[in-house]
């Protein structure tokens, strides 16, 4: 990348982390490129500015352009920008793979664990590729897409085992509403975004059941002390987990009736089914696939996850809401760790 031309982003695709992360670009003055499944979805970015399916309100910036063809995307691009479901990752990336080019900085956006290889998006990135660890980030926080639509304030961390490669990102999407900081902790990074959709799905579980504050605020705490555990034991930094992609993002997706999952959650909990849960549902809802990935890896690490174990099984439909409930409260005593 040369300092006198601005920083080129292709960022697939346009579904709503993807868009509004392709928006933030844009207004850093990074010049990107959205690669759209559907010739309307381009076609209503390229003439009227809009994304009319996801946020048909919004006016993206001009300098925003889409296109249905990857290649054409991916050309000249220093950024690919990846926001698609994690389950989707390996096949999709494996036909995006050859327009990608030798110097292009891939970043992840998705907060998955896929569900046959128990690996996290940037494992997959570097699996699939071939490239080196160094040219793959991961940005994550407490992100609710809709807010950032509205140019409301955020921030996020961007985490990449090469300092220069987070710091140039950094560049290409600070704003004076979206403020990224950076990290080289991709594994806590990734974690803590994972692991937080699974906890969302409980905190929406215990208010659809009716239960209150209290309830909640233990599921957030005791979360982040499984997320912890587990994130710590894979090799992160256990202050990663305390800062925006663990705790800051926990905190927004377990708070926001704007969640997926949370919302997915409280579907459940007023007794829905999983099937009818996920009929209700339009758009991602990564928690829901990763759970039981999350709960392999902690019993490859030997690790407790008690809210994970339980959200697994009603997802699986082995327990009733009742009896997840009562498995969490009847844990034998002990100390708070
Ligand atoms: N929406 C949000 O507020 C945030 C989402 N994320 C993460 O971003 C990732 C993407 O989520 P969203 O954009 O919210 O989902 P979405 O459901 O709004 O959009 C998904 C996008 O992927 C495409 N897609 C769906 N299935 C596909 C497939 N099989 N192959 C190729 N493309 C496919 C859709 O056409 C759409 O463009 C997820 O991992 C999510 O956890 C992260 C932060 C915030
Ligand atoms: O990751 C998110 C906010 O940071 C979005 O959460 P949901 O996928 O639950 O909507």
């Amino acid at each position: 990348m040369t300092p006198h031309r601005s920083a080129r982003a292709a960022v697939l695709s346009a579904g709503s982390w993807g868009t509004a992360v392709a928006k933030i670009m844009a207004d850093a003055g990074t010049s990107v490129i959205v690669h759209a499944r559907r010739d309307e979805i381009a076609d209503s970015i390229n003439t009227v500015h809009r994304n009319p399916g996801y946020f048909p309100d919004v006016e993206l910036p001009a300098a925003l352009t889409a296109t249905t063809d990857p290649a054409a995307a991916l050309a000249g691009a220093d950024f690919l920008v990846l926001s698609i479901p994690a389950q989707s990752l390996r096949t999709n990336l494996a036909a995006w793979a050859p327009h990608i080019g030798p110097a292009t900085v891939i970043v992840s956006l998705m907060k998955g664990i896929e569900q046959h290889s128990h690996l996290r998006a940037s494992q997959i990135i570097t699996e699939v590729t071939g490239v080196s660890a160094g040219r793959v980030a991961v940005l994550s926080g407490p992100n609710l897409a809709r807010e950032i639509m509205d140019g409301q304030p955020a921030a996020a961390t961007i985490a990449c085992t090469d300092e220069d490669a987070a710091h140039r990102f950094q560049k290409a999407c600070h704003t004076g509403y979206f403020r990224p900081y950076t990290s080289t902790d991709v594994t806590g990074c990734e974690l803590g975004g994972a692991v937080k959709n699974v906890i969302a799905l409980a905190v929406g579980i215990a208010s659809g059941m009716g239960l209150g504050d209290n309830a909640t605020a233990l599921l957030i705490t005791r979360g982040l002390a499984e997320t912890t555990r587990l994130a710590v034991a894979m090799g992160a930094h256990p202050a990663t987990l305390a800062g925006l992609s663990g705790l800051g993002d926990l905190v927004a997706t377990c708070s926001s009736p704007l969640s997926r999952n949370r919302t997915f959650g409280t579907h459940l909990g007023r007794g829905l089914s999983v099937e009818e849960a996920t009929a209700a549902t339009r758009q991602t809802t990564e928690g829901v696939k990763s759970a039981q990935a999350i709960l392999a890896l902690a019993h490859t690490h030997g690790v407790e996850m008690p809210i994970t174990e339980v959200i697994s099984a009603l997802l699986h439909e082995k327990v009733t809401l009742d009896e997840a409930a009562a498995a969490l409260m009847q844990r034998p005593p002990k100390p708070e760790r």
